[in-house]
């Protein structure tokens, strides 16, 4: 305070002491006593001076002049002399109007010099406010560094009052520990004491005893003073007594010895009484000793007792201050059970859970160490199988690029096989048709046993190199007929030789071409033996089975190339140029005598017949077709077949061998691989014998029966003529036969016929008709102009002989 009113602006005399702070505390005064006065109180400032100055006027202005520098301005007051107007007065009272307006003037002065005075007065209060402010906030400053010091050590201190509230915890850990103890050890006291106590009232009632014994001895020891004092006053009477006696001595002697007596007995017992009353003495010495040893004791054991009891007292207090703890504690603890009661009940439920999942823990842990040892092991078999099976796959990727090489080979090679297989089909085809589609070979029987040679040859082998093995020598009458063929056997061929010869065509009926092979002969040529052969010798097997095993073998082979193959099987013969179904179920017992057909007993059902299908080919209705998958099934048939043509002829009296014999085999092929189909059909036929009706000498329906025998055997040939010849016109087609193998004579079809010559002398003329038709037919094959010009005159030769 001392230096803010050393910092006061200068001040001028007349004002109080105070500085500007007392001015503006002034002026606010003055301000408040406004304020109060605008409220009620009225207080003329300088309104009165004005008023005084206004009225006044000079005398004013020259007090003022006066105090100049004195004069306080309120506001009012300042814009009172601001906004002064001179009073209205005489317009012409000039020199009141100057004198007006000069004290105006002076009291304008001495408002300013005022509130320059004032403004200085602020100005410096306004610096010394700066000064304090900034010392203000320097100790501001000051302060928060010492506070954050004092919060620094405010922070020491929390952590020392931390620390000091874990070492008092720790303290007061250790204190229930001790206090633990403590009631241990007061237990224990409480327990020595009490034990003392009992002790003391023992060692009291001792005490009691000997006291008691002690007044006892005490009066019995008076009792005996009493009886000594009595018997020192009975032996004085008793001297006196003897004293009074002695005169009578003698009596009185004897009284005396007797009194003596007495009194040794009485001194006796008295010594008696003296030694009991030592001993009660000694006892009382030793009971008075006992129980100042007691006593000593009793005040030992009082001290004892009193420190016990401060320290008990202490330990009280202890316990009192730490059972206030306690309770304190005791309530924290309650509260913590009433929130661990909750827990507890959770915990147990938790606990019976955990049990329960550590005891499933525990098994499962078992488990997965058991699994573990199981997958270590399994790890170790899987990397041996690894290893094993990376090498197999190795091996196996080896072997499948193999397989895939193998695969690209097979897909190639089969590739290559379609395509042989096509070359072949079309190599094969090409050599047929090179030899010819339409092929003759000449078979020529051996003799048989009752035939006759003779000593002519009959028949001769030309042995040139081109006529070898295809030209034949017919000598009848010495004149020698040259024929040649695409094949003759001589009567050494085997069944087997013949069968290699027409086995290619066997695979054309496979590759899906229509193959006719048939025998064509005079009867007993051995056409039978060639088509069918024997079949109680396999090695005389014919062509027919030889060639349906083959059909078979060789589909079965063709399966690995992809084709599958369906057979179907038909057998009929024709005789008389009716059609008679050898297959039929009812064939043997259906066979009504009395309806014919061309003179031949037909089945009760019906004739068969042979009509066109929508392709214009032929076909036999009704007739029995059996579906075959081996060359058994076949053979079967072959024998149902013969069985009911012999059947047949007895019933009709006729040799089988006047009927044509056709086994027809349809094959249906399928390859899904190359999408190739196929549809051959192979005809096997046993044509019926011919013969010279000149020399048979037959007359009615045996003459009848050759008759139909060469004339559809002409047609036969006629036609194949004609289809070789590509006519259009085809004739003679009324013959059955020809219309149910005109389908496989020609285009494409394959062609073969077997002239079988028997070389029996006898039979000559009929081997030479033979071997011509047989030539017709070659010849018309190989471009060969027919030498006949009309079949007919053959049939004529043939008729005629
Ligand atoms: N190549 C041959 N080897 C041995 N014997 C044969 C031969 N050809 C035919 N024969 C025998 O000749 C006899 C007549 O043969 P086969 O019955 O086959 O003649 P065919 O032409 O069928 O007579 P048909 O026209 O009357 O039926 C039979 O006993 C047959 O065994």
């Amino acid at each position: 305070m001392a230096s803010r009113n050393q910092n006061k602006p200068p001040r001028s005399p007349s004002i109080r002491k105070g500085g500007a702070e007392e001015l503006f505390s002034d002026k606010r005064r003055r301000i408040g006593a406004e304020r109060i006065e605008q409220q009620g109180r009225a207080r003329p400032p300088l309104v009165a001076k004005t008023d005084a100055a206004n009225d006044g006027g000079a005398a004013a202005a020259s007090e003022a002049s006066a105090e100049c520098g004195a004069v306080e301005f309120t506001r009012e007051e300042a814009e009172a002399v601001l906004n002064w107007k001179p009073k209205k007065c005489n317009p012409f009272d000039h020199k009141r109007k100057l004198e007006q307006i000069s004290d105006h003037n002076k009291r304008l002065r001495l408002c300013v010099r005022w509130y320059m005075g004032v403004e200085e007065g602020c100005i410096q209060e306004k610096e010394k406010l700066q000064t304090d402010l900034e010392s203000a906030q320097k100790k501001c400053i000051d302060t928060e560094n010492e506070m954050k010091i004092k919060i620094a050590e405010l922070d020491a201190t929390i952590s020392n009052l931390r620390a000091d509230i874990s070492s008092l915890e720790e303290r007061f850990a250790k204190e229930v520990s001790d206090k633990l103890e403590a009631t241990a050890c007061y237990r224990k006291e409480k327990e020595a004491r009490s034990a003392a106590e009992q002790m003391q009232a023992s060692v009291s009632t001792e005490l009691q005893k000997v006291r008691e014994e002690k007044s006892a001895a005490e009066q019995k020891a008076i009792s005996n003073e009493d009886l000594y004092k009595r018997s020192q006053e009975y032996n004085s009477s008793l001297q006196e007594y003897n004293s009074n006696l002695q005169s009578d001595l003698g009596t009185a002697n004897r009284e005396r010895k007797q009194l003596e007596m007495e009194k040794a007995t009485i001194v006796e017992n008295l010594s008696n009484v003296r030694v009991h009353n030592k001993a009660l003495q000694d006892q009382l010495t030793i009971l008075k000793a006992s129980q100042d040893e007691s006593v000593k004791q009793k005040e030992l054991l009082a001290n004892e007792n009193r420190c016990l009891r401060e320290e008990l007292k202490q330990i009280k207090d202890d316990r009192d201050r730490q059972q206030v703890r306690v309770l304190a504690l005791t309530g924290e603890v309650e509260k913590y059970k009433e929130n661990t009661g909750k827990s507890c009940a959770q915990l147990d439920t938790l606990k019976l859970r955990t049990n329960a999942l550590e005891e499933t823990c525990s098994s499962q842990r078992d488990q997965i160490n058991m699994l573990q040892q199981q997958l270590i092991t399994e790890r170790e078999k899987l990397k041996t199988v690894d290893l094993s099976a990376s090498e197999t796959r190795t091996l196996f990727e080896d072997q499948k690029r193999i397989i895939r090489e193998l695969q690209e080979r097979l897909a190639e090679k089969e590739f290559q096989v379609i395509e042989g297989e096509k070359l072949r089909k079309k190599l094969h085809n090409t050599i047929l048709e090179l030899k010819g589609n339409i092929r003759v070979f000449c078979r020529v029987r051996p003799l048989l046993s009752d035939e006759s040679s003779g000593t002519d040859m009959v028949v001769s082998y030309p042995t040139s190199t081109e006529a070898l093995d295809r030209g034949i020598d017919l000598i009848q009458s010495g004149q020698k007929y040259p024929f040649t063929f695409d094949k003759v056997f001589n009567h050494e061929a085997s069944q087997h030789d013949v069968f290699i010869e027409i086995s290619q065509l066997v695979q054309s009926a496979l590759d899906g071409y229509k193959v006719c092979i048939f025998a064509y002969g005079q009867t007993g040529s051995g056409k039978t033996y060639t088509m069918m052969g024997r079949p109680d010798a396999p090695e005389l097997k014919g062509l027919i089975p030889r060639s349906l095993e083959q059909i078979f073998q060789i589909s079965q082979s063709l399966k690995d190339q992809g084709w599958k193959y369906k057979m179907q099987a038909s057998i009929l013969e024709i005789y008389n140029d009716t059609v008679r179904d050898l297959l039929s179920s009812n064939r043997s017992s259906g066979i009504d005598s009395s309806r014919t057909e061309n003179g031949v007993p037909v089945s009760g059902k019906h004739p068969y017949t042979i009509k066109l299908d929508v392709n214009g080919n032929p076909y036999v209705p009704d007739l029995t077709i059996v579906d075959v998958c081996s060359a058994t099934e076949i053979s079967s048939l072959l024998q149902q077949a013969a069985q009911s043509r012999s059947v047949g002829s007895t019933q009709m009296n006729e040799h089988s061998s006047r009927s044509h014999f056709v086994f027809t085999l349809r094959i249906s092929g399928i390859n899904e691989r190359t999408e190739q189909e196929v549809q051959g059909v192979l005809n096997l036929i046993d044509l019926a014998g011919s013969e010279r009706l000149s020399r048979s000498g037959a007359t009615g329906d045996r003459l009848k029966e050759a008759q139909y025998i060469n004339k559809s055997l002409s047609c036969l040939s006629d036609v194949i003529f004609a289809l070789a010849k590509k006519e259009e016109h085809v004739p003679f087609r009324n013959s059955k036969l020809t219309h149910l193998l005109q389908p496989c004579l020609g285009g494409d079809s394959k062609t073969l016929m077997f002239v079988n010559i028997s070389p029996d002398p006898s039979s000559t003329g009929e081997s030479l008709c033979s071997l011509r038709f047989a030539a017709r037919v070659n010849a018309c094959e190989i471009g060969i102009p027919r030498r006949h010009t009309s079949t007919r005159s053959i049939d004529s030769r043939l008729i005629s002989g």
